[in-house]
């Protein structure tokens, strides 16, 4: 026969199981409502059809002496303490949340808005800069069609080591200056922390591409600068995931961020990506920043661009980023997917009625 002290030791024993138990218990829980949160299916986080659940799984597996109705009022309290943290938790709203700022964010970018109400833009310009001509062409022509955003790539993140890497610190030189002389905004990719006071100074958007959604350091850095930051959606990136890395960059005191869709990778082989337009409405929904969408890199094929285009800007994109090269078959990367100025041309032309237009160009 044990003694009481050696049962109250065992018993002791169990409470620190216990308390070990129920506090991993209760981040399993916390986690659950952070995603609902960011979800935002509902306004409370009571599930009584899992609480039903839990407790009826338990009354098979209870094998006494404690009686079931015993067993429920625990595991009730349980819930109910479970959904306080989750509900307390929600109270430290997550910065990029509409819950947080309910109206839009709209950003001021020199002489373009992006976000809100404003007319939708569009990003254009040529996978990577390659020369002067190049994107002195690009620009010239593209600025003579209304584009304000040239895009050019300066440091490739290419899947291959031997593939062009880009101009590096000559192309930020050359993509800025061209921009500037045609009174557009340049954004370029940076890739590693070492360069990020380095493009800032050239760039006026920061882009981090999909291969680093995940690099939080370098979130952190573009977050340190002031510079408007876009940030593309991860190869293989939740939503949530999405929305974090966007938050990485808001937590560190720079709102001016813009969120792209560019396609997750799928079982689908006849798109390069797969275009989830889902997530620019949920992400339009759920957080307050602007939201554009790549279709050259969602669709990696110029017979989709007009279609995705379309249904991107149905869908309450704020713009519509898409690469654009004077002979593309000549290009040094993604020569597939963009488009020459005849086609842009047809894009233009295509997506034209659907762009909201400035307040003074309504007619009436
Ligand atoms: O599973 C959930 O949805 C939770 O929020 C967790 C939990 C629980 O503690 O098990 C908490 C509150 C809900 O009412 C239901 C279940």
């Amino acid at each position: 026969m044990q003694t009481i002290e050696q049962l109250r030791s065992e018993i002791d024993g169990i409470n620190r199981e216990l308390l070990t138990l129920l506090n991993r218990r209760a981040a399993l829980a916390a986690d659950i409502g952070r995603i609902k949160s960011l979800e935002g299916k509902s306004q409370s986080h009571y599930d009584p059809v899992r609480e039903d659940q839990q407790l009826r799984e338990l009354e098979k597996l209870n094998g006494g002496p404690f009686s079931h109705a015993t067993v429920k009022k625990i595991f009730t309290e349980i819930f109910r303490a479970s959904l306080d943290l989750e509900e307390s938790n929600d109270k430290k709203q997550l910065l990029v949340s509409r819950k947080v700022k309910p109206g839009d964010t709209v950003l001021s970018i020199g002489n373009v808005r992006v976000g809100g109400e404003v007319p939708q833009v569009l990003v254009a310009g040529p996978c990577s800069i390659e020369s002067e001509e190049q994107m002195d062409a690009t620009a010239a022509f593209l600025s003579a069609r209304g584009v304000k955003i040239l895009r050019g790539g300066a440091y490739k993140p290419r899947t291959s080591p031997y593939g062009f890497q880009g101009m590096g610190v000559d192309g930020l030189v050359l993509g800025s200056s061209v921009a500037k002389s045609y009174g557009m905004q340049f954004i370029t990719e940076v890739m590693d922390t070492r360069d990020v006071e380095i493009v800032a100074e050239h760039a006026d958007i920061l882009q981090v591409g999909a291969r680093n959604m995940h690099n939080f350091a370098l979130l952190r850095e573009v977050g340190r600068t002031r510079k408007p930051v876009l940030i593309k959606r991860g190869l293989s990136a939740t939503i949530e995931e999405w929305l974090y890395a966007a938050e990485y960059v808001l937590s560190e005191g720079n709102s001016h961020v813009i969120l792209c869709e560019r396609g997750i990778r799928t079982y689908e082989k006849w798109t390069r990506n797969t275009l989830d337009l889902s997530a620019v409405a949920l992400a339009k929904q759920e957080t307050h920043l602007p939201v554009i969408v790549d279709v050259t890199h969602a669709a990696g094929r110029r017979d989709l661009l007009i279609p995705l285009a379309r249904a991107a800007l149905a869908v309450g994109a704020d713009g519509i980023h898409v690469e654009v090269h004077p002979n593309p078959a000549t290009a040094l990367s993604d020569n597939e997917q963009q488009l020459n100025f005849a086609g842009f041309e047809a894009f233009n032309a295509a997506i034209e009625p659907l762009l909201r237009r400035a307040p003074q160009e309504v007619s009436v």
